[in-house]
């Protein structure tokens, strides 16, 4: 059967080819679906999802918002604050709808994603097949964990065979994928429950993300409850909006101010692998920061604080003592980033001097960085000393650290390893 398509025009569109076959990224001309054209085009025009959009209308542009965890990758320690007043902004964009998409085969139990249309369709990359695959990413992850009870603080996941620092040991797959404006008050708020209620029940193993845990008291339906305590910030579409994401494995891995393991994003593939951040032994609880790193006590006492706890990390466990030149140090670290910044952004008109005490505070600020674990550091740092080798005259050395910076972030899992040999590409920035 034919059926009117009017959101598209076809003029300009490339084939449809079904998304398992497709090589590339993704359709030129992404088919915008909902309920209504949907049901008028028949399940044919479904795929990949495997049921009818549940949608409804926004209301006007949102108040509140669900704030979720940031990638605790990023150890910048600013204040997320800002992000939030940008989303602000694009709360202003015209009427539009939300549904609810599941393709309940997709990852380890199904996937839900409660966003636009058109967002819905320029996330079809998740199934291209040409993008790194999240298991060929870690193989061997099954025997690496398990989640068991953590006195104190309900259930945790622990090493059950020793695991090697920069291991990938976890895949985990997004269950439910939502647009922050639909939980933050741009849809009607039962409207919007019916849809996360759809969006949970719709996936094919729903007590995976309905058992997680609930610890907000903010909440006032489960999946939303769920998300509040669980989920991660992630941008999707063509417009980056802002969505959470909740990985019911990741779910289960409890906040340590100092982590032993840190998640690596797919966006493409909406999945997540899981690497250790240094070597972990059979038994060891495994935890990830929910936060930025590197953060002195109050501050990361207010960043948790969304989350209603009170960390129990051994670092916040510690002596008044200990706590204290912990934050010490971590402030000396700060002013010595900060100074390594400022020396990098003027090393083109700085003295040859100034340089060369600029490396002298890299050489003060590693041991430190070690120290206090904030292994995301070290690149920024390597590619600092290659600016300023560079800015220096000293190419040899400037490809050395260039070269350092870049296989700490193929060892760290951030850069593909193809990427590793791609130094030219960096040298460029200098
Ligand atoms: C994402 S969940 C982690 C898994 C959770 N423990 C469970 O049972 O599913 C986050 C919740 O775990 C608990 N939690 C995580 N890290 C903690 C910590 N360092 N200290 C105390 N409670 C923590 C808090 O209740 C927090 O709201």
């Amino acid at each position: 059967t034919t059926v009117p398509v009017n959101d598209i025009d076809i003029r300009t569109c490339a084939p449809r080819i079904p998304a398992p076959l497709q090589r590339h990224s993704r359709f030129t001309c992404p088919l915008t679906l909902d309920d209504v054209s949907a049901q008028a085009r028949g399940p044919s025009s479904w795929s990949p999802w495997t049921h009818l959009p549940v949608c409804t209308e926004a209301k006007e542009p949102g108040f509140e918002k669900i704030e979720v965890k940031d990638h605790g990758e990023n150890d910048d320690g600013e204040d997320d604050d800002d992000e939030e007043e940008e989303q602000d902004e694009d709360e202003d964009t015209p009427q539009t709808r939300f549904c609810v998409y599941t393709n309940n085969r997709h990852g380890i139990g199904g996937l839900s994603i409660v966003t636009t249309p058109e967002t819905a369709s320029a996330s079809m990359g998740i199934w291209d097949e040409s993008l790194p695959q999240p298991l060929e990413m870690a193989a061997n992850t099954s025997l690496a964990y398990e989640i068991i009870d953590i006195p104190g603080r309900g259930k945790g996941v622990v090493a059950a065979r020793k695991i090697k620092q920069y291991e990938a040991f976890m895949v985990d797959y997004a269950a439910l994928v939502v647009d922050l404006r639909v939980a933050g008050g741009s849809v009607e708020r039962n409207e919007g429950y019916r849809l996360l209620q759809a969006a949970a029940d719709q996936v094919s193993d729903p007590q995976r993300v309905l058992g997680l845990a609930q610890t907000s008291t903010a909440a006032r339906h489960p999946v939303e409850n769920v998300l509040r305590s669980n989920a991660f910030h992630t941008a999707l579409g063509a417009e980056g909006d802002e969505h959470m994401a909740l990985f019911p494995d990741l779910a289960r891995i409890n906040h340590d101010c100092r982590p032993n393991a840190f998640p690596r994003f797919l966006p493409h593939s909406l999945a997540v692998n899981v690497a250790a951040a240094r070597d972990i032994v059979p038994g060891e609880e495994i935890t990830i920061s929910y936060i930025p790193l590197g953060q002195t006590r109050i501050a990361r006492q207010k960043a948790l604080l969304r989350w209603e706890f009170v960390c129990k990390c051994p670092l916040c466990a510690a002596s008044e003592a200990d706590i204290e030149a912990s934050d010490a140090r971590l402030t000396r670290i700060d002013e010595l980033r900060e100074k390594v910044a400022e020396a990098v952004d003027h090393r083109y008109s700085s003295t040859r001097a100034e340089k060369k005490a600029a490396l002298e505070t890299i050489r003060d600020l590693f041991p430190r960085l070690y120290e206090e674990d904030l292994f995301t550091a070290y690149s920024e740092q390597y590619a600092s000393i290659a600016r300023l080798y560079w800015a220096l005259g000293d190419h040899g050395q400037a490809q050395f650290y260039a070269q350092r910076s870049l296989d700490v972030l193929a060892d760290q899992g951030f850069i593909a390893e193809a990427d590793r040999d791609k130094v030219h590409l960096l040298m460029r920035t200098f």
